[in-house]
Protein backbone atom coordinates (compact mmCIF):
# COMPACT_ATOMS: atom_id res chain seq x y z
CA UNK A 1 0.00 0.00 0.00
CA UNK A 2 1.29 3.21 -0.66
CA UNK A 3 1.67 6.42 1.23
CA UNK A 4 -0.64 8.58 2.66
CA UNK A 5 -1.06 11.82 0.40
CA UNK A 6 -1.96 14.91 2.27
CA UNK A 7 -5.24 15.13 0.22
CA UNK A 8 -6.47 11.67 1.81
CA UNK A 9 -4.87 13.03 5.12
CA UNK A 10 -7.31 16.01 4.84
CA UNK A 11 -10.33 13.71 3.76
CA UNK A 12 -10.28 11.58 6.67
CA UNK A 13 -10.52 13.83 10.04
CA UNK A 14 -13.29 14.72 12.19
CA UNK A 15 -14.57 18.27 12.86
CA UNK A 16 -17.76 19.58 13.20
CA UNK A 17 -19.13 20.46 10.20
CA UNK A 18 -18.68 22.24 7.07
CA UNK A 19 -15.14 23.68 9.21
CA UNK A 20 -13.41 20.69 8.11
CA UNK A 21 -13.31 20.97 4.71
CA UNK A 22 -12.95 24.47 4.41
CA UNK A 23 -9.57 24.09 6.83
CA UNK A 24 -8.74 21.24 4.09
CA UNK A 25 -8.94 23.18 1.31
CA UNK A 26 -7.13 26.05 2.81
CA UNK A 27 -4.21 23.71 3.60
CA UNK A 28 -4.64 22.42 0.29
CA UNK A 29 -4.14 25.41 -1.33
CA UNK A 30 -1.13 27.08 1.09
CA UNK A 31 0.42 23.31 -0.20
CA UNK A 32 0.24 23.92 -3.46
CA UNK A 33 1.84 27.47 -3.36
CA UNK A 34 4.08 25.97 -1.27
CA UNK A 35 5.57 23.02 -3.98
CA UNK A 36 5.36 26.39 -6.35
CA UNK A 37 7.47 28.58 -3.99
CA UNK A 38 10.16 25.43 -3.85
CA UNK A 39 10.36 25.53 -7.56
CA UNK A 40 11.20 29.38 -7.74
CA UNK A 41 13.82 28.65 -4.69
CA UNK A 42 14.96 25.44 -6.72
CA UNK A 43 16.65 27.76 -9.51
CA UNK A 44 18.41 29.83 -6.96
CA UNK A 45 20.09 32.81 -8.99
CA UNK A 46 18.91 31.42 -12.06
CA UNK A 47 15.54 32.88 -11.02
CA UNK A 48 16.32 36.07 -10.27
CA UNK A 49 17.94 37.80 -6.87
CA UNK A 50 15.87 36.63 -5.31
CA UNK A 51 18.05 37.31 -1.85
CA UNK A 52 17.87 40.96 -2.63
CA UNK A 53 17.09 43.61 -0.13
CA UNK A 54 13.95 45.85 -1.17
CA UNK A 55 12.88 47.77 1.92
CA UNK A 56 14.22 48.57 5.24
CA UNK A 57 10.88 49.90 6.09
CA UNK A 58 10.42 50.99 10.50
CA UNK A 59 9.15 48.14 12.92
CA UNK A 60 9.42 45.67 10.16
CA UNK A 61 12.83 43.40 9.44
CA UNK A 62 14.36 43.89 5.99
CA UNK A 63 12.56 42.50 2.88
CA UNK A 64 13.44 40.77 0.45
CA UNK A 65 12.29 40.43 -3.04
CA UNK A 66 11.49 36.45 -2.48
CA UNK A 67 9.38 37.65 0.95
CA UNK A 68 7.22 40.12 -1.06
CA UNK A 69 7.09 37.50 -3.80
CA UNK A 70 5.97 34.18 -1.65
CA UNK A 71 3.51 37.03 -0.04
CA UNK A 72 2.00 38.00 -3.24
CA UNK A 73 1.63 34.25 -4.16
CA UNK A 74 0.08 33.01 -0.70
CA UNK A 75 -2.12 36.46 -1.29
CA UNK A 76 -2.93 35.32 -4.77
CA UNK A 77 -4.08 31.45 -3.85
CA UNK A 78 -6.20 32.05 -0.87
CA UNK A 79 -8.12 34.30 -2.85
CA UNK A 80 -9.96 30.73 -3.98
CA UNK A 81 -10.17 29.27 -0.67
CA UNK A 82 -12.49 30.10 2.17
CA UNK A 83 -10.67 32.82 3.70
CA UNK A 84 -11.89 35.57 4.83
CA UNK A 85 -8.19 37.76 5.55
CA UNK A 86 -4.33 37.24 5.33
CA UNK A 87 -2.07 38.44 7.97
CA UNK A 88 1.14 38.50 7.13
CA UNK A 89 4.62 38.86 8.75
CA UNK A 90 5.21 41.42 5.12
CA UNK A 91 1.80 43.25 5.44
CA UNK A 92 1.46 45.95 8.42
CA UNK A 93 -2.32 45.16 8.28
CA UNK A 94 -4.59 42.46 7.37
CA UNK A 95 -5.37 41.64 3.35
CA UNK A 96 -8.93 41.15 2.85
CA UNK A 97 -9.78 37.78 0.37
CA UNK A 98 -13.19 36.96 0.90
CA UNK A 99 -15.43 39.09 3.43
CA UNK A 100 -18.20 36.51 4.29
CA UNK A 101 -15.43 33.14 4.64
CA UNK A 102 -14.95 31.59 7.93
CA UNK A 103 -11.14 31.12 8.06
CA UNK A 104 -8.55 33.76 8.56
CA UNK A 105 -4.62 32.72 8.11
CA UNK A 106 -1.70 34.13 9.29
CA UNK A 107 1.31 33.68 7.80
CA UNK A 108 5.29 34.16 7.46
CA UNK A 109 5.42 33.60 3.83
CA UNK A 110 9.42 33.26 3.94
CA UNK A 111 11.16 32.22 7.19
CA UNK A 112 15.14 32.48 7.44
CA UNK A 113 15.14 34.65 3.99
CA UNK A 114 18.79 35.66 5.66
CA UNK A 115 19.42 32.21 4.48
CA UNK A 116 18.35 32.67 1.15
CA UNK A 117 21.64 33.47 -0.88
CA UNK A 118 23.50 30.98 1.04
CA UNK A 119 21.31 27.55 0.20
CA UNK A 120 20.60 26.87 3.31
CA UNK A 121 17.16 25.52 4.16
CA UNK A 122 14.19 28.27 4.68
CA UNK A 123 10.30 27.94 4.88
CA UNK A 124 6.94 29.32 5.02
CA UNK A 125 4.56 29.26 8.27
CA UNK A 126 0.85 28.97 8.19
CA UNK A 127 -1.68 29.56 10.99
CA UNK A 128 -5.22 28.88 10.51
CA UNK A 129 -8.23 30.68 12.88
CA UNK A 130 -11.48 30.91 12.63
CA UNK A 131 -12.78 33.79 11.67
CA UNK A 132 -14.25 36.45 14.64
CA UNK A 133 -17.66 37.40 14.09
CA UNK A 134 -17.20 41.33 14.02
CA UNK A 135 -14.37 41.72 11.73
CA UNK A 136 -11.59 40.97 9.45
CA UNK A 137 -9.32 43.40 10.48
CA UNK A 138 -6.36 42.98 12.81
CA UNK A 139 -8.47 42.50 16.23
CA UNK A 140 -9.78 39.43 14.78
CA UNK A 141 -6.25 37.76 14.54
CA UNK A 142 -5.68 38.76 17.81
CA UNK A 143 -6.78 35.36 19.32
CA UNK A 144 -4.37 32.77 21.75
CA UNK A 145 -3.42 30.23 19.71
CA UNK A 146 -4.74 27.39 21.16
CA UNK A 147 -7.58 28.67 18.89
CA UNK A 148 -5.75 27.50 16.08
CA UNK A 149 -7.74 24.84 13.84
CA UNK A 150 -4.78 23.94 11.88
CA UNK A 151 -1.00 25.08 11.90
CA UNK A 152 2.01 24.06 10.23
CA UNK A 153 5.40 25.29 7.92
CA UNK A 154 6.86 23.99 4.76
CA UNK A 155 10.69 23.76 4.32
CA UNK A 156 12.48 23.76 1.64
CA UNK A 157 15.47 22.17 1.38
CA UNK A 158 17.41 19.15 0.10
CA UNK A 159 13.79 18.01 -0.06
CA UNK A 160 10.77 19.85 0.53
CA UNK A 161 8.80 18.54 3.77
CA UNK A 162 5.62 19.44 4.81
CA UNK A 163 4.78 19.77 9.11
CA UNK A 164 1.07 19.73 9.73
CA UNK A 165 -1.00 19.91 12.55
CA UNK A 166 -4.75 19.67 12.37
CA UNK A 167 -5.14 19.23 16.52
CA UNK A 168 -4.95 15.59 15.97
CA UNK A 169 -1.08 14.80 16.13
CA UNK A 170 1.70 16.24 14.08
CA UNK A 171 2.48 14.88 10.84
CA UNK A 172 4.93 15.18 8.57
CA UNK A 173 4.79 15.26 4.89
CA UNK A 174 7.65 15.26 1.68
CA UNK A 175 7.16 16.55 -1.70
CA UNK A 176 7.35 14.22 -4.59
CA UNK A 177 8.22 15.85 -7.28
CA UNK A 178 7.91 13.51 -9.76
CA UNK A 179 3.86 13.66 -9.04
CA UNK A 180 3.81 16.98 -7.27
CA UNK A 181 2.13 14.91 -4.10
CA UNK A 182 3.08 15.35 -0.37
CA UNK A 183 2.86 12.23 0.94
CA UNK A 184 2.89 11.03 4.76
CA UNK A 185 6.11 10.20 5.85
CA UNK A 186 5.70 10.44 9.67
CA UNK A 187 2.69 9.61 11.19
CA UNK A 188 1.77 11.14 15.08
CA UNK A 189 5.41 12.64 15.31
CA UNK A 190 6.75 11.71 18.80
CA UNK A 191 9.55 13.49 19.83
CA UNK A 192 12.14 12.79 22.20
CA UNK A 193 11.45 13.92 25.96
CA UNK A 194 15.08 14.65 26.54
CA UNK A 195 17.76 16.10 24.67
CA UNK A 196 21.60 16.77 24.39
CA UNK A 197 21.24 19.39 21.87
CA UNK A 198 20.17 22.93 21.93
CA UNK A 199 19.49 25.94 19.75
CA UNK A 200 19.96 29.44 20.59
CA UNK A 201 21.84 32.88 19.38
CA UNK A 202 24.97 33.04 21.78
CA UNK A 203 25.87 35.67 20.28
CA UNK A 204 23.59 37.83 22.23
CA UNK A 205 24.71 36.06 25.31
CA UNK A 206 26.05 39.67 27.22
CA UNK A 207 21.91 40.72 26.76
CA UNK A 208 20.25 37.48 28.53
CA UNK A 209 18.49 37.92 31.41
CA UNK A 210 19.77 35.71 34.29
CA UNK A 211 17.27 32.19 33.80
CA UNK A 212 18.80 31.51 30.12
CA UNK A 213 22.68 32.83 31.29
CA UNK A 214 22.01 30.18 34.26
CA UNK A 215 20.47 27.22 31.50
CA UNK A 216 22.85 27.99 28.62
CA UNK A 217 25.70 28.07 31.40
CA UNK A 218 24.82 24.42 32.58
CA UNK A 219 24.54 22.92 29.08
CA UNK A 220 28.00 24.42 28.49
CA UNK A 221 29.41 22.74 31.66
CA UNK A 222 27.91 19.43 30.28
CA UNK A 223 29.44 16.81 31.87
CA UNK A 224 31.53 18.58 34.60
CA UNK A 225 27.93 20.95 35.52
CA UNK A 226 24.82 19.83 37.33
CA UNK A 227 23.25 18.10 34.30
CA UNK A 228 25.94 15.16 33.98
CA UNK A 229 26.05 15.22 30.62
CA UNK A 230 27.64 16.93 27.77
CA UNK A 231 25.60 19.25 24.95
CA UNK A 232 25.55 19.60 20.91
CA UNK A 233 24.63 23.18 19.92
CA UNK A 234 22.87 23.73 16.38
CA UNK A 235 21.84 26.95 14.73
CA UNK A 236 20.47 27.51 11.33
CA UNK A 237 19.52 30.82 11.38
CA UNK A 238 15.94 29.53 10.10
CA UNK A 239 13.71 28.69 12.54
CA UNK A 240 11.89 26.54 10.38
CA UNK A 241 14.72 24.57 9.98
CA UNK A 242 15.42 24.52 13.35
CA UNK A 243 12.09 23.51 14.71
CA UNK A 244 11.87 20.52 12.05
CA UNK A 245 15.62 19.31 13.51
CA UNK A 246 13.76 19.35 16.95
CA UNK A 247 10.87 17.69 16.05
CA UNK A 248 12.56 14.96 14.21
CA UNK A 249 15.24 14.50 16.94
CA UNK A 250 14.80 16.05 20.04
CA UNK A 251 16.13 19.42 21.27
CA UNK A 252 15.50 22.72 22.53
CA UNK A 253 15.29 26.08 20.78
CA UNK A 254 15.67 29.14 22.89
CA UNK A 255 15.04 32.69 21.49
CA UNK A 256 14.62 34.88 24.36
CA UNK A 257 13.69 38.55 24.93
CA UNK A 258 17.28 40.27 26.25
CA UNK A 259 17.79 43.91 27.10
CA UNK A 260 18.87 45.42 24.20
CA UNK A 261 16.38 47.79 22.96
CA UNK A 262 13.56 46.26 20.42
CA UNK A 263 14.46 42.75 21.61
CA UNK A 264 12.98 42.69 25.22
CA UNK A 265 10.40 39.97 23.60
CA UNK A 266 12.70 38.70 21.16
CA UNK A 267 13.10 38.48 17.58
CA UNK A 268 9.98 35.79 17.14
CA UNK A 269 6.62 36.97 16.25
CA UNK A 270 3.76 35.66 18.40
CA UNK A 271 1.29 35.04 15.68
CA UNK A 272 2.64 33.43 12.76
CA UNK A 273 5.75 32.27 14.26
CA UNK A 274 5.51 31.25 17.83
CA UNK A 275 2.09 29.97 17.74
CA UNK A 276 2.13 27.67 14.87
CA UNK A 277 5.25 25.92 16.04
CA UNK A 278 4.20 25.95 19.10
CA UNK A 279 1.27 24.00 18.83
CA UNK A 280 3.40 21.19 16.55
CA UNK A 281 5.84 20.81 19.04
CA UNK A 282 3.20 20.28 21.96
CA UNK A 283 1.19 17.69 19.40
CA UNK A 284 4.61 16.00 19.10
CA UNK A 285 4.56 15.55 23.07
CA UNK A 286 7.01 18.73 23.03
CA UNK A 287 6.10 21.71 25.27
CA UNK A 288 6.46 25.65 24.33
CA UNK A 289 6.93 28.30 26.80
CA UNK A 290 7.71 31.86 27.27
CA UNK A 291 9.82 31.15 30.05
CA UNK A 292 7.05 32.37 32.50
CA UNK A 293 3.61 31.21 30.27
CA UNK A 294 2.31 28.95 27.88
CA UNK A 295 2.80 30.12 24.77
CA UNK A 296 -0.07 29.16 23.60
CA UNK A 297 -2.27 31.10 26.41
CA UNK A 298 -0.88 34.37 25.40
CA UNK A 299 -3.78 36.61 24.19
CA UNK A 300 -2.03 38.71 21.27
CA UNK A 301 -2.51 43.01 21.46
CA UNK A 302 -1.18 43.44 18.26
CA UNK A 303 -0.65 41.50 15.06
CA UNK A 304 3.19 41.73 14.54
CA UNK A 305 3.69 41.42 18.03
CA UNK A 306 7.08 39.47 19.14
CA UNK A 307 7.17 36.65 22.23
CA UNK A 308 9.93 35.01 23.53
CA UNK A 309 10.07 31.25 22.42
CA UNK A 310 11.54 28.41 24.55
CA UNK A 311 9.86 25.11 23.28
CA UNK A 312 11.17 21.62 22.55
CA UNK A 313 11.76 18.31 24.27
CA UNK A 314 9.73 18.62 27.37
CA UNK A 315 12.01 17.57 30.23
CA UNK A 316 14.30 20.67 28.83
CA UNK A 317 11.64 22.91 28.36
CA UNK A 318 10.53 21.98 32.11
CA UNK A 319 14.06 22.84 33.48
CA UNK A 320 14.39 26.34 31.88
CA UNK A 321 10.32 27.12 33.24
CA UNK A 322 11.60 26.18 37.05
CA UNK A 323 14.77 28.36 36.58
CA UNK A 324 12.61 31.45 35.59
CA UNK A 325 10.06 30.91 38.53
CA UNK A 326 13.03 30.36 41.19
CA UNK A 327 12.81 26.68 41.89
CA UNK A 328 15.72 25.21 40.51
CA UNK A 329 19.31 26.06 41.75
CA UNK A 330 18.01 28.73 44.17
CA UNK A 331 21.02 29.29 46.58
CA UNK A 332 23.34 26.80 44.80
CA UNK A 333 24.03 29.29 41.98
CA UNK A 334 23.88 32.15 42.90
CA UNK A 335 27.84 32.46 43.50
CA UNK A 336 28.34 32.33 39.75
CA UNK A 337 25.83 35.00 39.10
CA UNK A 338 26.23 36.96 42.63
CA UNK A 339 27.68 40.92 41.93
CA UNK A 340 31.35 39.05 42.19
CA UNK A 341 30.54 36.04 40.39
CA UNK A 342 31.48 35.05 37.26
CA UNK A 343 28.57 36.82 35.72
CA UNK A 344 27.05 39.57 37.31
CA UNK A 345 24.25 39.91 38.15
CA UNK A 346 21.40 41.92 35.93
CA UNK A 347 20.59 45.19 37.98
O1 LIG B 1 18.92 36.51 13.33
P1 LIG B 1 19.06 35.39 14.33
O2 LIG B 1 19.27 35.87 15.75
O3 LIG B 1 20.03 34.33 13.92
O4 LIG B 1 17.62 34.70 14.42
C1 LIG B 1 17.05 34.00 13.43
C2 LIG B 1 15.97 34.73 12.73
O5 LIG B 1 14.80 34.05 12.87
C3 LIG B 1 13.77 34.87 12.38
O6 LIG B 1 12.64 34.62 13.15
C4 LIG B 1 13.62 34.50 10.92
O7 LIG B 1 12.42 34.98 10.40
P2 LIG B 1 12.36 35.79 9.02
O8 LIG B 1 13.39 35.29 8.10
O9 LIG B 1 10.97 35.49 8.62
O10 LIG B 1 12.55 37.23 9.40
C5 LIG B 1 14.23 36.30 12.51
O11 LIG B 1 13.37 37.06 13.26
C6 LIG B 1 15.58 36.13 13.14
O12 LIG B 1 16.44 37.04 12.57
MG1 LIG C 1 10.32 34.24 10.30
MG1 LIG D 1 9.80 35.97 6.98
Amino acid sequence: MGLTTLKDYLSDWTLEGRTRSQVADTVMALAETSIRISELVARGSLGGRLGQIVSKAGEFDEQKEIDLLTNGMIAEALKAAPVAALASEESEHPITLNPDAPLLVATDPLDGSSNVDANVSFGTIFSILPRHPASVGEAAFLRPGSHQLAAGFVVYGPHTALVLTVGLGTQIFTLDRSTNTFHMTSRNVEMAAETTEYAINSSNARHWDDPIRIYIHDCENGANGPCGHDFNMRWTGSPVADILRILTRGGIYLYPGDRRKGFHQGRIRLIYEANPFSWLIEQAGGKATTGRDRVLDVVPSSLHQRTPLICGSRYEVDRVVRIYSGQEFKGDRSPLFGRRGLFRALP
